[in-house]
């Protein structure tokens, strides 16, 4: 019996990368009967071509449809399109929730002024505060950060996110140029054509095994709930003990430390502001049943 992780899935084979060799499996027969589909990622066992067992899973994402993920690294535009705390934080609350470390990347920042590169080099810095590991440079895809980047994934399962456009394609490539990816306009079209075919595949980086991941334009993954919310952002998480009342959702409840540390700055304002209109979001959904 051998062990290694699920590279691919193509029409009920199973790709087994194992001490970095492929090996093709099928799935027992039992596993469909038993309702379980293996995914990407999933940690395996196999012998003589065929699928054995499944590992439980430590998380399961559904965009990509990948299990085990360990980091997301959340790629950013500084600019083309509008830097967004928003569409950041709401990427950030939804790894938080899923248990993967995410990685902030910010691509583009070469084609700020200097204005602007000063005041979003004070917002990365305040994501570095809150402890998140921050890439930003003015040149993005500099050699020491791209080996830092390899090295921190290392051994892992990751996805890259991001808007589209923002640059997930091109920093892959630069991580292994032999990748060659197609990227911009044409990266587009490819993925229009095959919308319908589109399969999730790990792509081997050095030591790491990355999921390419499709861009979305916006994005709205409220399946947390009112008390779950302020425990996916760290900085409150470690201040909410300090608030007057247990279980405070930081809102209008009074000797509320973390709206303290908003007026102080010890916490960024636009986070907290996310976070209200979040709450907000999660308030106005509909149950579903
Ligand atoms: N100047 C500059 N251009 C960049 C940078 N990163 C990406 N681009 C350009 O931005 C465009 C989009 O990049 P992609 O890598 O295709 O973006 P993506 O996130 O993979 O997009 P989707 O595949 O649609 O999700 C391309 O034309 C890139 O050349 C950067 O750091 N600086
Ligand atoms: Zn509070």
């Amino acid at each position: 019996m051998q062990e290694g992780i699920i590279q691919q899935s193509l029409s009920g084979f199973y790709d087994i990368i194992s001490d970095g060799q492929l090996y093709r499996t099928r799935g027992r027969g039992n596993f469909r009967k038993k309702g379980i589909k293996p995914l990407v990622g999933d940690h395996v066992e196999f012998e003589d071509g065929y699928l054995l067992a499944i590992e439980p899973r430590k998380n399961q994402l559904v965009r990509p449809l990948v299990a085990n993920v360990d980091d997301a690294v959340v790629v950013t535009a500084a600019t083309q399109p509008t830097f967004s705390s928003n569409l950041l934080d709401r990427q950030l609350i939804a790894l938080e929730l899923q248990k993967v470390e995410p990685i902030l990347f910010f691509s583009k920042v070469d084609l700020l002024n200097e204005d602007e590169f000063q005041h979003l080099k004070s917002v990365a810095d305040g994501y570095r505060k809150i402890g998140y590991s921050v890439y930003f440079n003015a040149q993005p895809f500099n050699k020491t950060d791209l080996q830092n980047l390899l090295d921190q994934l290392k051994g892992k399962v990751v996805t890259m996110m991001g808007q589209t456009g923002a640059g997930k394609s091109t920093l892959l490539n630069h991580l292994s140029p032999e990748l060659d990816l197609p990227t911009g306009a044409i990266s587009q079209a490819l993925k229009r054509g095959r919308h319908t075919t589109r399969k999730v595949t790990l792509l081997n980086v050095d030591d790491a095994l990355i999921a390419d991941t499709p861009g979305f334009s916006s994005y709205e993954d409220f399946t947390m709930t009112k008390e779950q919310l302020p425990q996916l952002f760290p900085e409150m998480r470690a201040i909410a003990p300090e608030c007057k009342f247990r279980g405070c959702l930081h809102l209008k409840e009074p000797g509320c430390a973390v709206k303290t540390a908003v007026e102080h700055g010890k916490i960024m304002q636009t986070r907290y502001d996310n976070y209200v209109q979040f709450q907000e979001l999660i308030k106005s959904q509909k149950p579903k049943y």
